[in-house]
Protein backbone atom coordinates (compact mmCIF):
# COMPACT_ATOMS: atom_id res chain seq x y z
CA UNK A 1 0.00 0.00 0.00
CA UNK A 2 2.94 2.27 0.54
CA UNK A 3 4.55 2.03 -2.78
CA UNK A 4 3.63 4.65 -5.34
CA UNK A 5 5.01 5.10 -9.06
CA UNK A 6 5.66 9.15 -7.42
CA UNK A 7 6.20 10.52 -4.39
CA UNK A 8 6.48 14.41 -4.85
CA UNK A 9 8.22 16.24 -1.65
CA UNK A 10 6.11 19.76 -1.66
CA UNK A 11 2.76 21.13 -2.10
CA UNK A 12 3.87 24.65 -3.60
CA UNK A 13 3.28 25.54 -7.27
CA UNK A 14 5.92 23.21 -8.71
CA UNK A 15 4.65 19.99 -6.40
CA UNK A 16 0.93 20.49 -7.12
CA UNK A 17 1.36 20.71 -10.94
CA UNK A 18 3.60 17.67 -11.23
CA UNK A 19 1.55 15.20 -9.30
CA UNK A 20 -1.61 16.54 -11.01
CA UNK A 21 -0.07 16.12 -14.20
CA UNK A 22 1.13 12.16 -13.06
CA UNK A 23 -2.08 11.41 -12.01
CA UNK A 24 -3.44 12.32 -15.71
CA UNK A 25 -0.68 9.93 -16.90
CA UNK A 26 -2.86 7.28 -15.04
CA UNK A 27 -0.03 7.03 -12.23
CA UNK A 28 -0.19 6.34 -8.35
CA UNK A 29 0.62 9.49 -6.97
CA UNK A 30 1.54 11.15 -3.26
CA UNK A 31 2.23 14.50 -2.33
CA UNK A 32 3.73 15.38 1.27
CA UNK A 33 3.37 18.50 3.07
CA UNK A 34 4.70 19.46 6.28
CA UNK A 35 2.59 22.38 7.25
CA UNK A 36 -0.98 22.16 7.79
CA UNK A 37 -2.11 23.56 4.85
CA UNK A 38 -1.09 22.72 0.77
CA UNK A 39 0.30 25.40 -1.30
CA UNK A 40 3.30 25.99 0.13
CA UNK A 41 4.92 29.41 0.14
CA UNK A 42 2.95 30.33 -3.24
CA UNK A 43 -0.34 30.53 -1.59
CA UNK A 44 0.84 30.83 1.96
CA UNK A 45 3.77 33.45 2.81
CA UNK A 46 4.97 34.80 -0.50
CA UNK A 47 3.07 35.35 -4.17
CA UNK A 48 -0.90 35.09 -3.05
CA UNK A 49 -0.15 37.01 0.11
CA UNK A 50 1.65 39.73 -0.99
CA UNK A 51 -0.14 40.36 -4.64
CA UNK A 52 -3.33 40.11 -2.45
CA UNK A 53 -2.05 43.23 -0.22
CA UNK A 54 -0.71 45.08 -3.21
CA UNK A 55 -4.50 45.00 -4.26
CA UNK A 56 -5.61 46.34 -0.77
CA UNK A 57 -2.94 48.90 -0.33
CA UNK A 58 -3.88 50.20 -4.05
CA UNK A 59 -7.77 49.89 -3.70
CA UNK A 60 -7.62 51.62 0.09
CA UNK A 61 -5.01 54.37 -0.34
CA UNK A 62 -6.72 55.49 -3.78
CA UNK A 63 -2.98 55.54 -5.26
CA UNK A 64 -4.73 54.73 -9.04
CA UNK A 65 -6.71 57.56 -8.80
CA UNK A 66 -4.51 60.38 -7.19
CA UNK A 67 -3.55 61.65 -10.13
CA UNK A 68 -7.74 62.64 -11.42
CA UNK A 69 -8.88 63.22 -7.61
CA UNK A 70 -5.75 65.01 -6.34
CA UNK A 71 -2.91 63.61 -3.97
CA UNK A 72 -4.71 63.54 -1.13
CA UNK A 73 -7.42 61.11 -2.64
CA UNK A 74 -7.96 58.22 -0.32
CA UNK A 75 -10.30 55.48 0.47
CA UNK A 76 -10.07 54.90 3.99
CA UNK A 77 -8.42 57.75 6.36
CA UNK A 78 -6.52 55.77 8.80
CA UNK A 79 -5.16 52.34 7.31
CA UNK A 80 -4.38 49.73 9.57
CA UNK A 81 -2.55 46.21 9.11
CA UNK A 82 -5.53 44.50 10.23
CA UNK A 83 -7.52 46.20 6.87
CA UNK A 84 -4.41 44.78 4.97
CA UNK A 85 -4.52 41.04 7.13
CA UNK A 86 -8.49 40.71 6.44
CA UNK A 87 -8.41 40.68 2.44
CA UNK A 88 -5.31 38.51 2.43
CA UNK A 89 -6.65 35.58 4.97
CA UNK A 90 -9.77 35.39 2.83
CA UNK A 91 -7.79 35.09 -0.41
CA UNK A 92 -5.58 32.61 1.31
CA UNK A 93 -8.25 30.54 2.03
CA UNK A 94 -9.85 30.51 -0.77
CA UNK A 95 -7.04 29.62 -2.55
CA UNK A 96 -6.23 26.90 -0.48
CA UNK A 97 -9.79 25.28 -0.91
CA UNK A 98 -9.23 25.40 -4.51
CA UNK A 99 -6.03 23.63 -4.40
CA UNK A 100 -7.13 21.42 -1.78
CA UNK A 101 -10.03 20.01 -4.03
CA UNK A 102 -8.28 19.93 -7.34
CA UNK A 103 -5.56 17.41 -5.51
CA UNK A 104 -8.69 15.17 -4.49
CA UNK A 105 -10.37 15.47 -7.43
CA UNK A 106 -7.78 13.99 -9.23
CA UNK A 107 -6.85 11.41 -6.53
CA UNK A 108 -3.70 12.86 -5.51
CA UNK A 109 -2.81 11.29 -1.97
CA UNK A 110 -1.95 14.24 0.28
CA UNK A 111 0.58 12.83 3.46
CA UNK A 112 0.86 15.49 6.20
CA UNK A 113 4.43 15.71 7.89
CA UNK A 114 7.91 15.76 7.17
CA UNK A 115 9.63 14.12 4.75
CA UNK A 116 13.55 12.45 4.72
CA UNK A 117 15.03 10.34 2.44
CA UNK A 118 16.01 6.72 4.28
CA UNK A 119 17.59 5.38 1.26
CA UNK A 120 17.32 6.74 -2.75
CA UNK A 121 13.83 5.13 -3.23
CA UNK A 122 12.39 5.32 0.40
CA UNK A 123 11.19 8.23 2.28
CA UNK A 124 10.00 8.63 5.87
CA UNK A 125 7.61 11.03 6.77
CA UNK A 126 6.93 12.42 10.38
CA UNK A 127 4.30 13.69 11.93
CA UNK A 128 2.98 14.42 15.67
CA UNK A 129 1.18 10.89 15.18
CA UNK A 130 3.52 8.78 14.35
CA UNK A 131 6.17 7.73 11.18
CA UNK A 132 5.75 6.03 8.10
CA UNK A 133 8.17 4.58 5.49
CA UNK A 134 6.59 4.94 1.28
CA UNK A 135 8.79 3.74 -1.40
CA UNK A 136 8.63 4.67 -5.16
CA UNK A 137 9.84 4.23 -8.37
CA UNK A 138 10.13 8.04 -9.18
CA UNK A 139 10.43 11.23 -6.21
CA UNK A 140 9.95 14.58 -6.79
CA UNK A 141 11.43 17.10 -4.90
CA UNK A 142 9.58 20.65 -4.52
CA UNK A 143 10.84 21.86 -1.03
CA UNK A 144 11.02 25.61 -2.14
CA UNK A 145 12.83 27.97 -0.21
CA UNK A 146 12.90 30.05 3.50
CA UNK A 147 14.39 33.21 3.94
CA UNK A 148 17.99 33.76 4.08
CA UNK A 149 18.80 34.45 7.77
CA UNK A 150 22.18 36.29 9.31
CA UNK A 151 23.29 35.64 13.26
CA UNK A 152 23.56 39.73 13.08
CA UNK A 153 19.91 40.46 12.48
CA UNK A 154 17.68 39.35 15.75
CA UNK A 155 14.30 38.70 13.39
CA UNK A 156 12.11 38.84 16.43
CA UNK A 157 8.91 38.84 14.25
CA UNK A 158 7.46 42.39 15.45
CA UNK A 159 9.65 45.14 14.40
CA UNK A 160 12.69 42.73 12.55
CA UNK A 161 10.92 40.45 10.10
CA UNK A 162 11.54 38.23 7.18
CA UNK A 163 9.18 38.40 3.92
CA UNK A 164 7.58 35.25 5.55
CA UNK A 165 6.08 38.35 8.41
CA UNK A 166 5.07 41.14 6.88
CA UNK A 167 1.46 40.35 8.39
CA UNK A 168 2.87 39.85 11.87
CA UNK A 169 3.68 43.42 11.78
CA UNK A 170 1.18 45.15 14.76
CA UNK A 171 0.89 47.99 13.20
CA UNK A 172 1.54 50.37 10.29
CA UNK A 173 5.74 51.33 10.99
CA UNK A 174 6.04 55.33 10.58
CA UNK A 175 9.60 54.62 8.91
CA UNK A 176 10.70 51.32 7.55
CA UNK A 177 14.14 50.14 6.58
CA UNK A 178 13.86 47.48 3.99
CA UNK A 179 17.21 45.52 3.74
CA UNK A 180 17.64 44.17 0.06
CA UNK A 181 16.56 45.73 -3.29
CA UNK A 182 15.95 42.66 -4.88
CA UNK A 183 12.24 41.87 -6.19
CA UNK A 184 10.89 40.92 -2.75
CA UNK A 185 12.62 43.91 -1.38
CA UNK A 186 10.92 46.46 -3.78
CA UNK A 187 7.94 45.26 -3.93
CA UNK A 188 7.24 45.94 0.06
CA UNK A 189 8.76 49.23 -0.63
CA UNK A 190 6.31 49.90 -2.82
CA UNK A 191 3.66 48.98 -0.91
CA UNK A 192 4.56 50.94 2.10
CA UNK A 193 5.33 54.17 0.44
CA UNK A 194 2.26 53.87 -1.32
CA UNK A 195 0.74 53.92 2.52
CA UNK A 196 2.09 56.60 3.38
CA UNK A 197 5.27 54.75 5.26
CA UNK A 198 9.18 56.49 4.84
CA UNK A 199 10.67 53.67 3.23
CA UNK A 200 14.59 53.71 2.94
CA UNK A 201 15.56 50.42 0.95
CA UNK A 202 19.40 49.71 1.39
CA UNK A 203 20.57 47.39 -1.67
CA UNK A 204 24.33 46.27 -2.00
CA UNK A 205 24.78 46.36 -5.78
CA UNK A 206 25.50 49.67 -7.54
CA UNK A 207 21.36 49.14 -9.08
CA UNK A 208 17.99 47.73 -8.41
CA UNK A 209 16.93 44.68 -10.41
CA UNK A 210 19.73 44.05 -12.70
CA UNK A 211 17.83 41.72 -14.75
CA UNK A 212 15.71 44.01 -16.07
CA UNK A 213 15.81 46.76 -18.71
CA UNK A 214 17.67 50.09 -17.36
CA UNK A 215 15.41 52.44 -18.85
CA UNK A 216 12.53 50.63 -17.21
CA UNK A 217 14.83 50.59 -13.39
CA UNK A 218 15.10 54.23 -13.74
CA UNK A 219 11.08 55.21 -14.65
CA UNK A 220 10.67 52.93 -11.10
CA UNK A 221 13.52 54.48 -9.48
CA UNK A 222 11.88 57.83 -10.29
CA UNK A 223 8.37 56.53 -8.70
CA UNK A 224 10.47 55.73 -5.78
CA UNK A 225 11.66 58.84 -4.95
CA UNK A 226 8.72 60.67 -5.87
CA UNK A 227 6.82 58.62 -2.77
CA UNK A 228 9.90 59.74 -0.77
CA UNK A 229 11.16 56.28 -0.50
CA UNK A 230 15.52 56.37 0.54
CA UNK A 231 17.43 54.52 -1.50
CA UNK A 232 20.68 53.43 -0.71
CA UNK A 233 22.41 51.58 -3.25
CA UNK A 234 26.23 50.21 -3.08
CA UNK A 235 25.27 49.45 0.24
CA UNK A 236 25.83 46.40 2.26
CA UNK A 237 23.92 46.23 6.10
CA UNK A 238 26.18 44.72 8.79
CA UNK A 239 24.04 44.15 11.52
CA UNK A 240 21.01 45.44 13.19
CA UNK A 241 20.17 45.97 16.29
CA UNK A 242 16.93 46.55 18.44
CA UNK A 243 17.35 49.81 20.47
CA UNK A 244 15.85 50.18 24.24
CA UNK A 245 13.18 52.72 23.10
CA UNK A 246 11.90 49.59 20.13
CA UNK A 247 13.14 51.43 17.38
CA UNK A 248 15.91 49.35 15.23
CA UNK A 249 18.89 50.48 13.62
CA UNK A 250 20.97 49.48 10.72
CA UNK A 251 24.56 49.26 10.85
CA UNK A 252 26.02 49.53 7.54
CA UNK A 253 29.69 48.50 6.27
CA UNK A 254 30.16 52.17 5.10
CA UNK A 255 29.44 52.82 8.95
CA UNK A 256 26.18 54.68 8.22
CA UNK A 257 24.06 53.81 10.64
CA UNK A 258 20.76 53.71 10.04
CA UNK A 259 17.04 54.07 11.84
CA UNK A 260 13.37 53.29 11.99
CA UNK A 261 10.51 51.81 13.55
CA UNK A 262 10.76 48.28 11.72
CA UNK A 263 12.98 46.42 9.30
CA UNK A 264 12.31 43.83 6.37
CA UNK A 265 14.62 41.59 6.03
CA UNK A 266 14.82 40.44 2.34
CA UNK A 267 18.90 39.41 0.75
CA UNK A 268 17.49 36.31 -0.87
CA UNK A 269 16.18 32.83 0.10
CA UNK A 270 17.62 29.45 1.03
CA UNK A 271 16.59 26.30 -0.14
CA UNK A 272 14.60 23.65 2.46
CA UNK A 273 16.68 20.96 2.27
CA UNK A 274 17.73 20.42 5.99
CA UNK A 275 14.97 18.48 6.47
CA UNK A 276 15.55 16.01 3.70
CA UNK A 277 18.50 13.53 4.84
CA UNK A 278 19.93 14.45 1.53
CA UNK A 279 22.63 12.03 1.86
CA UNK A 280 20.87 8.96 3.03
CA UNK A 281 19.69 9.60 -1.16
CA UNK A 282 22.92 10.53 -2.66
CA UNK A 283 22.24 13.72 -3.58
CA UNK A 284 24.24 16.56 -2.43
CA UNK A 285 22.50 20.59 -2.20
CA UNK A 286 25.00 23.98 -2.14
CA UNK A 287 25.84 26.29 -0.06
CA UNK A 288 22.36 28.27 -0.54
CA UNK A 289 20.37 24.65 0.02
CA UNK A 290 19.89 24.37 -4.11
CA UNK A 291 19.92 21.09 -5.35
CA UNK A 292 21.52 20.63 -9.14
CA UNK A 293 19.83 19.41 -11.63
CA UNK A 294 20.26 18.43 -15.48
CA UNK A 295 18.20 20.23 -18.26
CA UNK A 296 15.48 17.72 -17.66
CA UNK A 297 15.20 18.13 -13.43
CA UNK A 298 17.12 14.76 -12.93
CA UNK A 299 19.28 15.08 -9.91
CA UNK A 300 22.87 12.67 -9.62
CA UNK A 301 20.22 9.93 -8.98
CA UNK A 302 18.22 9.08 -12.32
CA UNK A 303 14.84 8.64 -10.65
CA UNK A 304 15.23 11.62 -8.22
CA UNK A 305 14.02 14.85 -9.43
CA UNK A 306 13.92 18.31 -8.41
CA UNK A 307 11.69 21.40 -9.70
CA UNK A 308 10.74 24.65 -8.29
CA UNK A 309 12.96 27.44 -6.28
CA UNK A 310 14.84 24.60 -4.09
CA UNK A 311 16.58 24.49 -7.80
CA UNK A 312 17.49 28.40 -7.99
CA UNK A 313 17.19 30.89 -10.91
CA UNK A 314 14.54 32.44 -11.80
CA UNK A 315 12.60 31.32 -9.54
CA UNK A 316 8.50 32.35 -9.90
CA UNK A 317 5.23 30.54 -9.22
CA UNK A 318 5.04 30.55 -12.97
CA UNK A 319 8.22 28.83 -13.71
CA UNK A 320 7.98 26.38 -11.10
CA UNK A 321 4.65 24.97 -12.33
CA UNK A 322 6.27 24.32 -16.16
CA UNK A 323 9.00 22.73 -14.66
CA UNK A 324 6.87 20.47 -12.60
CA UNK A 325 5.09 19.47 -15.76
CA UNK A 326 8.36 18.99 -17.37
CA UNK A 327 9.87 17.04 -15.15
CA UNK A 328 7.23 14.43 -14.93
CA UNK A 329 6.56 13.87 -18.63
CA UNK A 330 10.48 12.81 -18.36
CA UNK A 331 10.34 10.82 -15.79
CA UNK A 332 7.78 8.71 -17.49
CA UNK A 333 9.87 8.69 -20.67
CA UNK A 334 8.34 11.69 -22.82
CA UNK A 335 9.74 13.22 -24.84
CA UNK A 336 7.04 14.93 -26.94
CA UNK A 337 6.49 17.85 -24.10
CA UNK A 338 8.20 20.83 -25.04
CA UNK A 339 9.19 24.37 -23.05
CA UNK A 340 10.62 27.57 -24.63
CA UNK A 341 12.34 29.27 -21.75
CA UNK A 342 13.08 32.15 -23.71
CA UNK A 343 9.91 33.41 -23.69
CA UNK A 344 9.23 33.31 -20.05
CA UNK A 345 7.72 36.04 -19.16
CA UNK A 346 8.74 38.88 -15.89
CA UNK A 347 5.88 39.99 -13.76
CA UNK A 348 7.87 42.43 -10.95
CA UNK A 349 4.61 43.50 -8.94
CA UNK A 350 5.78 47.03 -7.95
CA UNK A 351 3.86 50.51 -7.66
CA UNK A 352 3.51 51.29 -11.20
CA UNK A 353 4.01 47.39 -12.05
CA UNK A 354 6.58 45.93 -14.24
CA UNK A 355 6.78 43.26 -16.99
CA UNK A 356 8.96 41.92 -19.68
CA UNK A 357 9.56 39.39 -22.15
CA UNK A 358 12.83 38.33 -24.49
CA UNK A 359 16.19 40.33 -24.19
CA UNK A 360 16.83 44.18 -22.43
CA UNK A 361 18.52 46.78 -24.46
CA UNK A 362 21.31 46.33 -22.73
CA UNK A 363 21.56 42.24 -23.67
CA UNK A 364 21.03 43.09 -27.22
CA UNK A 365 24.29 45.68 -26.84
CA UNK A 366 26.20 43.34 -25.08
CA UNK A 367 25.83 40.67 -27.90
CA UNK A 368 26.01 43.36 -30.90
CA UNK A 369 22.62 42.39 -32.21
CA UNK A 370 21.51 45.28 -34.27
CA UNK A 371 18.13 46.47 -32.77
CA UNK A 372 15.50 49.84 -32.93
CA UNK A 373 13.26 50.60 -30.09
CA UNK A 374 9.12 51.95 -30.29
CA UNK A 375 8.12 53.54 -27.14
CA UNK A 376 4.79 54.51 -26.28
CA UNK A 377 3.32 56.51 -23.42
CA UNK A 378 -0.04 55.45 -21.58
CA UNK A 379 -0.59 59.55 -21.58
CA UNK A 380 -0.91 59.22 -25.38
CA UNK A 381 -3.58 56.63 -25.49
CA UNK A 382 -7.01 56.92 -24.28
CA UNK A 383 -7.23 54.00 -22.07
CA UNK A 384 -4.33 55.52 -19.76
CA UNK A 385 -6.10 59.06 -19.61
CA UNK A 386 -9.77 56.98 -18.50
CA UNK A 387 -7.19 54.99 -15.84
CA UNK A 388 -5.29 58.01 -14.80
CA UNK A 389 -2.09 56.19 -15.50
CA UNK A 390 0.05 58.83 -17.01
CA UNK A 391 3.55 57.72 -16.40
CA UNK A 392 2.93 54.13 -17.76
CA UNK A 393 4.96 53.59 -20.77
CA UNK A 394 5.70 49.84 -23.34
CA UNK A 395 8.74 49.69 -25.14
CA UNK A 396 8.87 46.81 -27.76
CA UNK A 397 12.78 46.32 -29.00
CA UNK A 398 13.28 44.64 -32.51
CA UNK A 399 15.81 43.28 -35.11
CA UNK A 400 16.79 46.22 -37.47
CA UNK A 401 17.07 43.85 -40.79
CA UNK A 402 13.87 41.59 -40.24
CA UNK A 403 11.71 43.37 -37.76
CA UNK A 404 11.45 40.27 -35.75
CA UNK A 405 10.27 41.62 -31.96
CA UNK A 406 13.08 40.64 -29.46
CA UNK A 407 11.72 41.81 -26.25
CA UNK A 408 8.45 43.71 -24.61
CA UNK A 409 9.32 46.06 -21.39
CA UNK A 410 6.47 47.60 -20.05
CA UNK A 411 5.60 49.58 -16.81
CA UNK A 412 2.64 50.89 -15.58
CA UNK A 413 -1.23 49.82 -14.78
CA UNK A 414 -1.77 46.31 -16.38
CA UNK A 415 1.84 45.69 -17.39
CA UNK A 416 1.57 42.13 -16.60
CA UNK A 417 -1.46 41.03 -18.48
CA UNK A 418 -0.30 43.23 -21.22
CA UNK A 419 3.00 41.52 -21.47
CA UNK A 420 1.32 38.00 -22.86
CA UNK A 421 0.59 39.72 -26.20
CA UNK A 422 4.13 40.05 -26.94
CA UNK A 423 4.54 36.64 -25.73
CA UNK A 424 2.79 35.04 -27.98
CA UNK A 425 3.87 37.18 -31.63
CA UNK A 426 7.71 36.82 -29.79
CA UNK A 427 6.98 32.55 -29.56
CA UNK A 428 5.09 32.75 -33.03
CA UNK A 429 8.31 34.04 -34.35
CA UNK A 430 6.36 37.61 -35.42
CA UNK A 431 7.60 41.09 -36.30
CA UNK A 432 6.55 44.25 -35.36
CA UNK A 433 4.47 44.91 -38.23
CA UNK A 434 1.83 42.29 -37.03
CA UNK A 435 1.19 45.37 -34.13
CA UNK A 436 0.81 47.47 -37.12
CA UNK A 437 -1.85 45.55 -39.02
CA UNK A 438 -4.11 44.58 -36.38
CA UNK A 439 -6.72 46.07 -35.40
CA UNK A 440 -7.25 46.46 -31.07
CA UNK A 441 -10.30 47.26 -28.93
CA UNK A 442 -10.37 50.94 -28.23
CA UNK A 443 -9.84 52.12 -25.88
CA UNK A 444 -7.59 49.77 -24.80
CA UNK A 445 -3.90 49.60 -22.61
CA UNK A 446 -2.92 47.21 -25.79
CA UNK A 447 -3.39 49.96 -28.28
CA UNK A 448 -0.11 50.59 -26.67
CA UNK A 449 1.67 47.91 -28.79
CA UNK A 450 0.67 49.87 -32.17
CA UNK A 451 1.84 53.37 -31.52
CA UNK A 452 5.08 51.84 -30.09
CA UNK A 453 5.32 49.71 -33.43
CA UNK A 454 4.52 52.58 -35.45
CA UNK A 455 7.37 54.60 -33.41
CA UNK A 456 10.10 52.16 -33.36
CA UNK A 457 9.05 51.81 -37.37
CA UNK A 458 9.19 55.75 -37.86
CA UNK A 459 12.72 55.93 -36.35
CA UNK A 460 14.01 52.50 -38.87
CA UNK A 461 12.72 55.06 -42.02
CA UNK A 462 15.08 57.94 -40.74
CA UNK A 463 17.65 55.50 -42.34
CA UNK A 464 16.15 54.92 -45.51
C1 LIG B 1 7.11 37.53 -0.96
C2 LIG B 1 7.14 36.71 -2.22
C3 LIG B 1 6.46 37.14 -3.34
C4 LIG B 1 6.49 36.38 -4.52
N1 LIG B 1 5.82 36.86 -5.61
C5 LIG B 1 5.82 36.13 -6.76
C6 LIG B 1 5.10 36.58 -7.90
O1 LIG B 1 4.45 37.62 -7.88
N2 LIG B 1 5.11 35.82 -9.02
C7 LIG B 1 5.80 34.64 -9.09
O2 LIG B 1 5.78 33.97 -10.15
N3 LIG B 1 6.51 34.19 -8.02
C8 LIG B 1 6.53 34.91 -6.87
N4 LIG B 1 7.23 34.47 -5.77
C9 LIG B 1 7.97 33.21 -5.88
C10 LIG B 1 7.04 31.99 -5.69
O3 LIG B 1 6.33 32.08 -4.49
C11 LIG B 1 7.89 30.74 -5.72
O4 LIG B 1 8.61 30.71 -6.93
C12 LIG B 1 7.06 29.47 -5.60
O5 LIG B 1 6.28 29.45 -4.43
C13 LIG B 1 8.00 28.25 -5.58
O6 LIG B 1 7.23 27.11 -5.60
P1 LIG B 1 7.83 25.71 -5.11
O7 LIG B 1 6.86 24.70 -5.61
O8 LIG B 1 9.24 25.58 -5.53
O9 LIG B 1 7.84 25.74 -3.53
P2 LIG B 1 7.10 26.46 -2.34
O10 LIG B 1 5.95 27.29 -2.77
O11 LIG B 1 8.17 27.12 -1.55
O12 LIG B 1 6.50 25.23 -1.51
C14 LIG B 1 7.33 24.23 -0.97
C15 LIG B 1 6.54 23.42 0.02
O13 LIG B 1 7.34 22.33 0.45
C16 LIG B 1 7.10 22.09 1.83
N5 LIG B 1 8.25 21.36 2.40
C17 LIG B 1 9.52 21.80 2.54
N6 LIG B 1 10.30 20.84 3.08
C18 LIG B 1 9.50 19.77 3.28
C19 LIG B 1 9.71 18.48 3.82
N7 LIG B 1 10.93 18.07 4.23
N8 LIG B 1 8.65 17.63 3.93
C20 LIG B 1 7.41 18.01 3.53
N9 LIG B 1 7.16 19.23 2.99
C21 LIG B 1 8.19 20.10 2.86
C22 LIG B 1 6.93 23.49 2.40
O14 LIG B 1 6.21 23.44 3.64
C23 LIG B 1 6.15 24.18 1.29
O15 LIG B 1 4.77 24.09 1.51
C24 LIG B 1 7.22 35.18 -4.57
C25 LIG B 1 7.89 34.73 -3.43
C26 LIG B 1 7.86 35.48 -2.26
C27 LIG B 1 8.59 34.98 -1.06
N1 LIG C 1 7.02 39.24 -8.75
C1 LIG C 1 7.82 38.20 -8.65
O1 LIG C 1 8.00 37.46 -9.58
C2 LIG C 1 8.50 37.90 -7.35
C3 LIG C 1 8.20 38.65 -6.22
C4 LIG C 1 8.89 38.39 -5.05
C5 LIG C 1 9.83 37.38 -5.02
N2 LIG C 1 10.10 36.66 -6.13
C6 LIG C 1 11.16 35.63 -6.10
O2 LIG C 1 11.66 35.44 -4.79
C7 LIG C 1 13.07 35.28 -4.84
C8 LIG C 1 13.72 35.91 -3.63
O3 LIG C 1 13.60 37.33 -3.68
P1 LIG C 1 14.54 38.27 -2.81
O4 LIG C 1 14.20 39.68 -3.16
O5 LIG C 1 14.54 37.88 -1.37
O6 LIG C 1 15.98 37.86 -3.26
P2 LIG C 1 17.01 38.38 -4.35
O7 LIG C 1 18.17 37.48 -4.29
O8 LIG C 1 16.32 38.62 -5.65
O9 LIG C 1 17.43 39.83 -3.82
C9 LIG C 1 18.13 40.04 -2.62
C10 LIG C 1 18.88 41.36 -2.73
O10 LIG C 1 19.46 41.65 -1.48
C11 LIG C 1 20.73 42.22 -1.70
N3 LIG C 1 21.52 42.02 -0.47
C12 LIG C 1 22.02 40.84 0.00
N4 LIG C 1 22.65 41.04 1.18
C13 LIG C 1 22.54 42.37 1.46
C14 LIG C 1 22.98 43.18 2.54
N5 LIG C 1 23.64 42.66 3.59
N6 LIG C 1 22.72 44.51 2.51
C15 LIG C 1 22.05 45.05 1.45
N7 LIG C 1 21.60 44.32 0.41
C16 LIG C 1 21.83 42.99 0.41
C17 LIG C 1 21.26 41.47 -2.91
O11 LIG C 1 22.28 42.20 -3.59
C18 LIG C 1 20.00 41.31 -3.77
O12 LIG C 1 19.83 42.34 -4.70
C19 LIG C 1 13.55 35.92 -6.12
O13 LIG C 1 14.44 35.04 -6.77
C20 LIG C 1 12.31 36.17 -6.93
O14 LIG C 1 12.36 35.48 -8.17
C21 LIG C 1 9.47 36.92 -7.29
Amino acid sequence: MNEYDLLVIGSGPSGQRAAVAAVKRGKRVALIEMRDVVGGVCINTGTIPSKTMREAVLHLSGYNYRSVYGMNYRVKEKITMADLAFRVQHVIKTEVDVTEAQLSRNGVEVLTGIASFEDPTHVRVTSSRGASVYAAENILIAVGTKPAASAKVPINGRTIIDSDQILDLPELPKTLIVVGGGVIGVEYTCMFSALGVRVTLIEKRPKLLEFADQEIVEALSYHLRDTRVTMRTGEEVESVEEMPDGSVVANLESKKRISGNALLYAVGRQGNVSELNLPAAGIEADSRGRIPVDKDFRTKQAHIYAVGDVIGFPSLASVSMEQGRIAVARMFNDESVHTNPSVYPYGIYTIPEISFIGKTEEQLTDEDVPYEVGVAYYREIARGQIRGDTTGRLKLIFHRQNKQLLGVHIIGEGAAELVHIGQAVMTLGGTVDYFIETVFNYPTLAECYKAAAFNGINRLSRFE
